[in-house]
């Protein structure tokens, strides 16, 4: 038994211990035992949960409305790492002021940034999106279809990346990416990013951007991106998706073409 002194004693650190982490706590709360309680009690996935949410509270055919809904949902109901809507502005302008006529995107999840990405398309453009996780990659094809973006425009490929993107010229006839983004396991952010250097596809001008650089974090990816000399970096200041006071930022790699 800790005698009451001891506990007193070590009061005051503990406080300030749950004050400093408190984010961190929420965090961990909301997208591991909200998360654990929901699969006990409805027996299907968190996915699908968010899935089903949508089904019944958006409109068909709108990705505005999808996204809102889904928005709505991570925040207040259980939580999803889309990318969300703040940091989902910074994606939104660099594709306004880009206008990529062949994306990627690494890590899918449910598509909520497929369908963020998809929405901001030139015409004629074509997204290709790659998920590993077979039962991610179901739900996503179906908020992707629901938000009304056919196979021409986003491509769903349900494999890991460092098996897609050696292939993508072959398999896929991509000649060029024009921009890339990157949201599945960071530890594969720098091996994916030397892949497709080696690649070819990308030309000079073609923007890589790659979220959650602080928040994980990706230092191995930014110590290469800042020191290879093949990109011009800007990291892009911002907070975790959904949680407030968690330091999150998004990096923006410019290719600068290869020496
Ligand atoms: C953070 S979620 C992506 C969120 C999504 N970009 C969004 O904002 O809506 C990461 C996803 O990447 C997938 N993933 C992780 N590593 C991968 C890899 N090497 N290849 C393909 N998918 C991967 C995971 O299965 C997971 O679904
Ligand atoms: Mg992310």
């Amino acid at each position: 038994m800790v005698s009451p002194a001891i506990a007193l004693a070590f009061l005051p650190m503990i406080l300030t211990l749950i004050i400093r982490y408190r984010y961190y706590f929420v965090l961990f709360y909301r997208a591991v035992l909200v998360r654990w309680v929901q699969d006990c009690l409805t027996g299907i996935s968190r996915e699908e949960r968010a899935f089903q949410y949508i089904l019944t509270h958006a409109t068909p055919g709108n990705p505005d409305s999808i996204l809102d809904t889904f928005d709505y949902w991570c925040s207040k109901v259980e939580f999803i790492s889309n990318i969300g809507p703040k940091k989902g502005l910074i994606l939104d302008r660099l594709l306004k002021e880009t206008c990529p006529l062949t994306v990627l995107e690494l890590g899918t999840h449910c598509g909520y940034s497929a369908v963020r990405i998809a929405r901001s398309l030139p015409v004629g453009a074509r997204l290709y999106s790659v998920e590993m996780d077979q039962r991610n990659a179901q739900v996503a094809e179906k908020i992707i279809r629901l938000a009304g973006f056919d196979d021409d425009t986003v491509e769903l490929i349900v494999q890991p990346s460092d098996e897609v993107i050696p292939r993508l010229r072959e398999d896929y006839g991509v000649e060029r990416l024009d921009f890339v983004f990157m949201d599945h396991w960071k530890r594969c952010y720098l091996p994916d990013l030397q892949l497709l250097e080696g690649s070819g596809l990308l030309g000079e001008g073609s923007i890589i951007l790659a979220d959650n650089v602080i928040f994980p974090g990706a230092p191995n990816f930014l110590r290469h991106a800042r020191r290879s000399g093949l990109y011009e970096l800007r990291v892009h200041r911002a907070t975790l998706e959904y949680i407030r006071g968690i330091r999150d930022g998004m990096a923006e790699l410019v290719f600068l073409g290869l020496k």
